[in-house]
């Protein structure tokens, strides 16, 4: 693997998600592949814990780190071209990110969306900025569109709970409902995008998305993906429930304001298949989703960022097999 920005670095999924099953049974295994490596960690938004299981996954391989909140921690960076830099911005991306692919030898970077200008998001500027400046391979920590590491670390947690077989895949496919929810603030798409970008190319899965009129993602990340609108007819025999709110794609940015009863709730959780409860996290208690589902076993949230520790080490662990010096 020579970098890591969405499913497609990933040549071949089934045999990407045996590879991380079986780094999760035998985490401490491959401590040769991380010796005497670096891996960066640069985070231009918030976060937990991709910047927490990035470095576990790396300490699982043997591996050292560094974590930079641009920003904050460092210079006030420019971004732009043939600035003048007379005003508050201190040191150029230009130096930067040269500077900082210098000290390691896997890149890291997260980078959110405005969600003023969709063309500016989804050309990925900025994240394609950093990864043309780098001299060593670049894994998406969520960039403006996507998070791969967080969807592959999803489809780990989907493979575990049906006791996944690679050699045998399930009979009768598997029903992942990935439904949008309420949500005080206006969210990226990157999440739903990835996960529907992922999911809709796993042969062994039936997938859903639903959402209000006006949220459909962009087209081409749900290819496959069958589109509803009814929220408890989609729920109705759902192995998986994968909650998200984002804004809209259409009307760039803009939030819902009137669907509350979007809401993921016990109510709801009845209508599946024995249906499991999943969120990416962090996610607004009662909000999003109720009390009552997150605390009960219904709710595989912790399983989920737990495996956020296995996607991370088997994409660096992909990327720096080749290199053992
Ligand atoms: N990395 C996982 C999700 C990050 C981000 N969530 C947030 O910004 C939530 C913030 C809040 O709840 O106000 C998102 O939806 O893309
Ligand atoms: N799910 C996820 O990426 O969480 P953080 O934003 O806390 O890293």
């Amino acid at each position: 693997m020579k970098q890591f920005t969405s499913v497609n670095d990933v040549q071949n999924i089934d045999e990407l998600l045996k590879t991380a099953l079986e780094i999760k049974a035998n985490p401490y295994a491959q401590q040769e592949i991380g010796k005497n490596k670096t891996i960066g960690l640069i985070f231009f938004n918030p976060s937990l814990r991709t910047r927490l299981s990035s470095i576990k996954a790396a300490y699982n391989l043997g591996a050292n780190t560094w974590v930079l909140n641009a920003g904050s921690d460092s210079w006030t960076l420019e971004m732009g071209d043939g600035t003048v830099m007379d005003g508050d911005t201190q040191e150029h991306i230009n130096e930067a990110i040269r500077v900082m692919s210098a000290y390691c030898d896997v890149l890291g970077v997260r980078t959110f969306p405005k969600l003023v200008d969709r063309d500016e998001d989804y050309q990925e500027i900025m994240f394609n900025k950093v990864k043309s400046l780098s001299s060593v391979p670049v894994v998406s920590l969520e960039s403006a569109t996507l998070h791969p590491l967080q969807s592959f670390a999803d489809l780990i947690t989907i493979a575990e709970k049906i006791n996944y077989n690679p050699a045998a895949k399930p009979e009768k496919k598997i029903k992942v409902v990935m439904t949008w929810a309420p949500h005080p603030r206006r969210l990226p798409q990157a999440v739903p995008n990835s996960f529907a970008e992922w999911f809709s190319k796993v042969d062994w899965v039936d997938f859903t998305i639903v959402q209000p009129k006006g949220f459909e993602l962009d087209s081409k990340f749900t290819e496959g993906a069958t589109i509803a609108y009814d929220q408890d007819e989609a729920l109705k025999d759902a192995d998986f429930v994968y909650a998200k709110n984002w804004s809209s794609y259409e009307n760039y940015g803009q939030a819902n304001e009137g669907d509350k009863d979007w809401q993921v709730t016990m109510e709801k959780m009845n209508l599946t298949n024995n249906g499991k409860f999943m969120h990416c996290l962090p996610v607004r208690r009662n909000v999003v989703v109720s009390d009552e589902v997150l605390d009960s076993d219904v709710s595989i949230v912790i399983d989920e960022a737990t495996n956020r520790i296995f996607s991370a080490q088997t994409v660096f662990h992909e990327i720096l097999k080749n290199k053992i010096k």
